[in-house]
């Protein structure tokens, strides 16, 4: 080759028609991806006439073998939104899963329809569309949505969000239509139906077992058209298996297409306008709105005395929570909820455990309900609780639409599903654990109103409050009964999708109402202290290392919380060898990858990141043991990631690492998954690599960037070593993940892709946006 050093003051002279041939070498340091821009200036005439540019984009990837092996199965095709013309149609009903609504504690109390009862079939998305905006705009009581909430409207109101909250869910369910499918027959059961979901294990669409989908052959054009129910029995990675109607079944042959709706599951949502009604007729104006003038006369001295020993004894040396243990005990907020809530990791969890055994132990007649928003929120609950509760006394009660390979209490594995039992068998227990969604079946079941004392709420900011309504009216004793509710507003809210609901405080979980809006739960202005009665503030952090909260502390809660981990776990990483600064257990890791997709899934993944995710996993391994370092297993080390895709790709990822035989047990998931979870090492592996992509995470809410809460709780988790991989120049347009990368770069905890560089190549691309110019894709040259 002859080359050509061509720079303004020495330029390369062009007659028409010639070409000159222009080579690019990219020397990489790292795996991952690199998109340039190149551009040519080119000056028709020297003297007189303005120059011009050509543009050309150019990409490398550099894989090793295990990228290769995760990349995308297929190229990405996303599907076809469909149009959907209303038709006559005969329905034919499907066959729900064994035993999916079983007797026993079911349906005593039935649930109503609610106001607006319009048929799925009929919902043609615009139709919704014109119906949301009338409906706004002439016939919606104004007055309702924007005067304060009180008993008077509380179920008005909550009705009426609901109702637009449901609506824009109708709206939304339209868009995941599936249009000429095919599904196979299940080899293992004849009798159901695969179909082919991408997105469904990322909630897009939200499909849960027990729920229904109606399924039309496409090639049936003359109406009236038959429609299929199908219920869903399982729900899978990218697909469902339905049960259908035998008059389909004997009519299925392969390959037959399929238009498929689906519906959205109204259950929750009947609970809910079920939920708020029954707290406007059982009055719990004072445990809703509660006033100083209700409260009742303390027990609390005479209780102290009765216990002066805690179960947990860690909690002995922590005032506040001892405290908080002996103010619930002795009822001293009846009828008014007490609260406890604090940064992560500052033992809220630990706090309601610690009440529960006390109060079981003070009055063994007492009856206690646990709740939480998620089921894994609730499996940490009954896991803790197990520690000093006689196993009999508790209860975890599952929903029908889990999964029933979970091995938990209300499984019967000869009726392959889970039962709800009778109603004496279910009041003889001294705690019961369950959702809030789920305690609504003890409503339902005729427990009779009051049969709980006390009513326990953990991750009590993460619900609506009509949700978490579910729990407590029709169950909670209204003027004896005790409310606790733990959380922390800053970390991850209720998912709302109605714009409407949203701008009307639906998303405003009874934690932070409270907190909010009834002096009871605010600081005593003379004072400046918080009613201890009431409120239990918590900010000593037992789980993480100072270097691990700083940021979050920053951020989030004003550099209140107060490291007081234990020294030799926050510390057992400190001395890693590859951590890039001694000392300092945080890595940003940078990494330039791409975010994919692969066939008709729209979930996304970054296989470069979890190339390096596994690399440090093997020098974790690798190092594990020696040199002062603790013994590692799975179960010690979490990783989390924003996308169901990456998720799944991680978990296969890890089956090629030989020194980790237990890999099931290491924990992959979401930040949804994490939330109350802790573990020695966490990994973070961010995804997000491209800017065009980042709107779509804000519509759907998903994703790390623009979702700080995501973010506060995805760093809180790790208790002496945190590992984030991600993509700097993307990460850095977010204020938040700007602030977390640039304090492990003053720090040197940062490693991986120089950054600097490529923020060059951003202004360059700017720039160029500027001029004049003209641009060309190049092909991408792969370096493997
Ligand atoms: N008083 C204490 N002394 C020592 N360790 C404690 C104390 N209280 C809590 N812990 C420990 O701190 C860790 C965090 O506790 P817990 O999970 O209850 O916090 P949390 O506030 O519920 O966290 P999150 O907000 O993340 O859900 C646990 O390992 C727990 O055992």
């Amino acid at each position: 080759w002859t080359y050509f050093v061509v720079t303004d003051s020495c330029m390369l002279l062009f007659s028409a028609g010639e070409s000159y041939e222009v080579v690019v070498r990219y020397m990489l340091n790292h795996y991952g991806f690199f998109p340039a821009t190149m551009y040519f200036e080119f000056c028709p005439d020297l003297a007189s006439s303005a120059p011009f540019c050509i543009v050309r984009e150019m990409e490398a990837t550099a894989r090793t073998p295990l990228a290769v092996e995760l990349g995308p199965v297929a190229p990405y095709k996303p599907f076809q939104v469909v149009t959907y013309k209303p038709v006559d149609t005969i329905i034919v009903e499907g066959v729900p899963p064994d035993r999916y609504a079983q007797k026993g504690s079911e349906s005593l109390l039935k649930l109503k329809n609610s106001l607006i009862n319009y048929s799925y079939h009929d919902c043609v998305t615009y139709y919704i569309f014109v119906y949301y905006i009338l409906s706004f705009l002439y016939f919606i009581p104004r007055g309702l949505l924007n005067c304060a909430l009180k008993m008077k409207n509380y179920s008005h109101r909550f009705h009426l969000l609901l109702h637009l909250e449901e609506i824009q869910m109708e709206v939304d369910i339209r868009k995941y239509d599936l249009h000429k499918q095919t599904m196979t027959q299940d080899q293992s059961n004849r009798k159901l139906l695969t179909l082919g979901v991408p997105g469904v294990a990322e909630n897009r669409p939200s499909v849960l077992r027990g729920d229904c989908l109606r399924v039309s052959k496409s090639e049936d054009t003359v109406q009236p058209i038959t429609v299929y129910t199908g219920y869903v029995h399982r729900v899978e990675l990218d697909s469902v298996k339905l049960g259908f109607s035998k008059r389909l079944l004997q009519t299925f042959i392969s390959n037959m297409k399929f238009d498929v709706e689906f519906t959205i599951n109204r259950f929750p949502l009947k609970l809910q306008h079920r939920a708020v009604e029954l707290a406007v007729k059982h009055q719990l104006e004072e445990v809703l709105f509660p006033s100083a003038h209700s409260r009742q006369s303390s027990l609390l001295p005479f209780i102290s005395i009765l216990f002066s020993r805690m179960f947990n004894r860690q909690l002995e040396n922590n005032p506040e929570q001892h405290a908080a243990v002996e103010c619930i005990v002795a009822g001293s907020s009846k009828p008014a909820p007490h609260i406890v809530f604090g940064p992560p990791g500052t033992g809220k969890t630990v706090t309601l455990v610690e009440a529960m055994n006390q109060v079981s132990r003070v009055d063994p007649s007492a009856h206690m309900l646990a709740c939480a928003p998620s089921n894994s929120a609730c499996d940490l609950l009954c896991e803790r609780l197990m520690v000093h509760m006689n196993p009999y006394k508790v209860y975890r009660m599952y929903a029908s639409s889990r999964d029933p390979n979970s091995k938990y209490c209300n499984l019967d594995p000869t009726q392959n599903g889970f039962v709800f039992p009778e109603k004496e068998v279910l009041m003889k227990y001294a705690v019961i654990v369950t959702t809030m969604v789920t305690a609504g079946r003890l409503v339902s079941g005729g427990i009779p109103v009051g049969h709980f004392t006390h009513v326990f709420v953990d991750e009590g900011g993460q619900a609506v409050e009509p949700e978490c309504i579910i729990a407590i009216a029709g169950l909670l004793n209204p003027k004896n009964g005790q409310l606790v509710l733990a959380g922390d507003p800053k970390q991850l809210g209720p998912i709302l999708r109605s714009p409407f609901a949203l701008q009307h405080e639906l998303g405003l979980s009874l934690l932070e109402r409270l907190m909010n809006h009834n002096t009871l739960y605010q600081k005593c202005l003379d004072s400046g202290h918080f009613d201890t009665r009431f409120v239990t503030k918590l900010l000593q952090n037992y789980r993480s290392h100072p270097a691990i909260l700083k940021v979050p502390n920053e951020l989030f809660y004003e550099n209140e919380l107060q490291v007081h981990a234990d020294q030799w776990d926050r510390e057992a990483y400190c001395n890693w060898e590859y951590l890039p600064k001694k000392g300092f257990p945080v890595i940003f890791h940078g990494v330039m990858g791409k975010d994919e997709r692969e066939a008709n899934s729209p979930s996304f993944f970054n296989v470069s990141e979890i190339e390096v995710l596994v690399d440090y996993l093997i020098k974790l391994m690798e190092t594990q043991g020696k040199k002062g370092l603790p013994k590692l297993s799975a179960k010690d080390i979490g990783i989390i990631a924003p996308y169901s895709k990456q998720v799944e790709k991680v978990k296969k990822a890890l089956k090629s690492v030989s020194a980790l035989s237990d890999f099931k047990e290491l924990k992959v998931g979401s930040v949804e998954e994490f939330q109350g979870q802790e573990r020695k090492i966490i990994m973070v592996s961010t995804v997000r690599s491209s800017i065009s992509y980042v709107k779509m995470d804000q519509d759907f809410n998903i994703g790390f960037l623009s979702n700080e809460k995501r973010f506060n709780v995805a760093m809180t988790r790790a208790k002496s070593l945190l590992i984030v991989v991600g993509n700097p120049v993307i990460l850095n347009k977010d204020p938040t993940w700007e602030k977390f990368i640039n304090y492990c770069v003053n720090e040197r905890g940062y490693t991986g892709f120089d950054f600097k560089d490529a923020e060059g190549e951003d202004d360059v691309v700017s720039r160029l946006a500027t001029l004049r110019i003209s641009t060309a894709s190049e092909g991408l040259y792969s370096y493997t």
